[in-house]
């Protein structure tokens, strides 16, 4: 029979096992229930951009660190998995503009608030109910997740959440956006470019939804994994019974099969390779959570009509991320005053030119121990420098006094979001052929993904089912008002 008449899919393939490819295993084990078979391909760790390395007895955050206090997909992971939150740890911030820190967080947030009204006036408040505002409307998500409701392209997903708002948020760049909501250039290059520095390696020109992902990046409350985000990821493979197959697709080629009622049943070939060698293996449904992106993945789709590109237009951006354990040279800052003294953690840089780095924090491991101190500037501790090139000897040289380990690693880390935005790739690139990471064309974070996962789990279970009346409905914030 053709697949979209039997009760149930037999087996569905996820490519990829960072958090959207496990998210989506989770979630489509939770729409399909327990007779599908789920393959997830991945041919490196487990995790993707979700990594640590180990320095010393502990392990560090190399990618993915901060979680929002609403981002609830990734809170109710943790809790399914029965894993905790890392225990808090002080941070503090500052602002470098290659010279000498331009601004430095007080422990007082009435000397800071005076300071911020000083310097900017009530910007600082406004731009914190901008953001406010906008995740407002980011949270109806959930509500629309929870009902069942998915939608089949990035703009109507983001039309549901905040009208045509939202498309206008991923057309316009940062700057331009706030600039018509009266924020000031030297409000925008003393501390938004600062934020999108930091968050995504690049200018206040990139897209102005994820310059809202980076402001709210800089809420408080954020947290992290205990013992590392990626156990997110082996916990969702484990708790979906799914199996982890150690190979990288190389196609997936479209294949018509007769079935015994003398009709033709189509399924799609996943290509692999992996230690053993090449394999292939049929599959009904299939979900791609990686990037189709240059340097990202390499996947080529065969049989297809309209082709599916191996590539979708668009540049993924290089952070490096270099792991020091040292004794950072206070002078390269401008500072004087005594490295005892010292006691900010986050240390993020405005565009000027010449500044090679995006910004310098001090490192918590991923498990804080008991009676775990922030070691003060003064002692070797874990600094991570985020830039967009390869830390030279020379510059390492110039940061810190002396070091006894450095560990880099060059991520292709997020796309290079320069609005407006081309025609964002589709969630279904086929029948049964789903693209999670096309989401990721507006904004990439853990949560965004974990979204995207759920979205495309609800897109491919209501398709399988032919249940139209939960894909792409209109006004659902209204029809669903007072419903929770
Ligand atoms: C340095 C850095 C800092 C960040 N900080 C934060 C942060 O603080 N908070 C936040 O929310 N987000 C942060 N992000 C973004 C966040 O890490 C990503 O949005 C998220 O991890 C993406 O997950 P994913 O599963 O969609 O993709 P990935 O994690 O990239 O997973 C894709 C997986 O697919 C695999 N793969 C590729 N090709 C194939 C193939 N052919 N066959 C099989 N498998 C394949 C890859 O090996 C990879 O494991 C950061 C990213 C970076 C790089
Ligand atoms: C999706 C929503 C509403 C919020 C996500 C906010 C968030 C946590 C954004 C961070 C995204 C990101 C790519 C951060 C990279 S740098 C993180 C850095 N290590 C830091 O600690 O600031």
């Amino acid at each position: 029979s053709a697949p979209e008449l039997q009760n149930q899919p037999r087996s569905i393939a996820v490519v990829g096992g960072g958090i959207g490819g496990m998210a989506a295993a989770f979630y489509l084990r939770q729409e399909f229930g327990a007779g599908v078979g789920i393959d997830v391909f991945e041919p490196d760790a487990v995790g993707g951009r979700l990594a640590t390395v180990k320095i010393g007895d502990h392990e560090y955050e190399t990618g993915g660190s901060v979680i929002h206090p609403l981002n609830l997909h990734m809170k109710h992971f943790i809790e399914k998995l029965g894993i905790r939150p890392r225990e808090d740890v002080h941070s503090k911030m500052a602002i470098f503009d290659g010279k000498e820190l331009t601004f430095e967080e007080s422990d007082w947030f009435l000397v800071n608030f005076l300071r911020m009204l000083w310097r900017y006036g009530f910007s600082f408040l406004r731009m914190q109910m901008w953001v406010e505002g906008i995740l407002d409307k980011f949270m109806r998500i959930y509500q629309y997740q929870q009902y069942g409701y998915s939608f089949s392209t990035v703009d109507r997903l983001l039309h549901a959440m905040g009208g045509d708002s939202f498309l206008t948020l991923v057309n316009q760049t940062l700057e331009e956006v706030m600039m018509g909501e009266g924020f000031s250039q030297i409000f925008l290059n003393d501390i938004v470019a600062p934020i999108t520095r930091v968050k995504y390696g690049q200018s206040v020109r990139i897209n102005a939804f994820v310059g809202y992902v980076s402001l709210a990046g800089t809420d408080s409350g954020l947290w992290a994994v205990d013992g590392g985000n990626k156990r997110v990821c082996s916990g969702l493979l484990y708790h979906s019974k799914s199996e982890l197959i150690t190979a990288r697709v190389t196609s997936i080629s479209l294949k018509l099969r007769p079935s015994k009622t003398g009709t033709t049943t189509t399924f799609y070939e996943v290509n692999y390779v992996g230690e053993s060698g090449s394999a292939h293996t049929l599959y009904d449904i299939v979900v791609i959570a990686t990037p189709l992106h240059q340097g990202k993945s390499d996947i080529t789709f065969t049989g297809f009509s309209p082709p599916i590109p191996s590539h979708y237009p668009g540049r993924y951006h290089q952070t490096v991320s270099t792991l020091v354990h040292g004794l950072l040279n206070m002078s390269y800052l401008g500072i004087t005053e005594p490295a005892s003294q010292f006691t900010v953690t986050d240390i993020l840089t405005t565009d000027t030119r010449g500044c090679a780095i995006n910004s310098l924090s001090s490192l918590d491991p991923v498990h804080i121990p008991q009676g775990y101190q922030q070691p003060p500037a003064s002692q070797a501790k874990v600094w991570k420098v985020f830039s967009q090139q390869p830390l030279s000897q020379e510059q390492l040289r110039d940061m810190f006094l002396s070091w006894d380990s450095v560990s880099e690693t060059r991520w292709l880390a997020y796309p290079s979001y320069r609005p407006p935005q081309r025609k964002t790739p589709p969630f279904i690139l086929h029948n049964r052929l789903y693209y999670l990471n096309a989401l990721e064309c507006v904004a990439s974070a853990m949560e965004l993904s974990a979204m995207a996962a759920r979205n495309v789990a609800l897109l491919a279970h209501h398709r399988w089912h032919q249940q139209a009346g939960k894909i792409d409905q209109e006004d659902l914030h209204i029809r669903l008002r007072g419903e929770l």
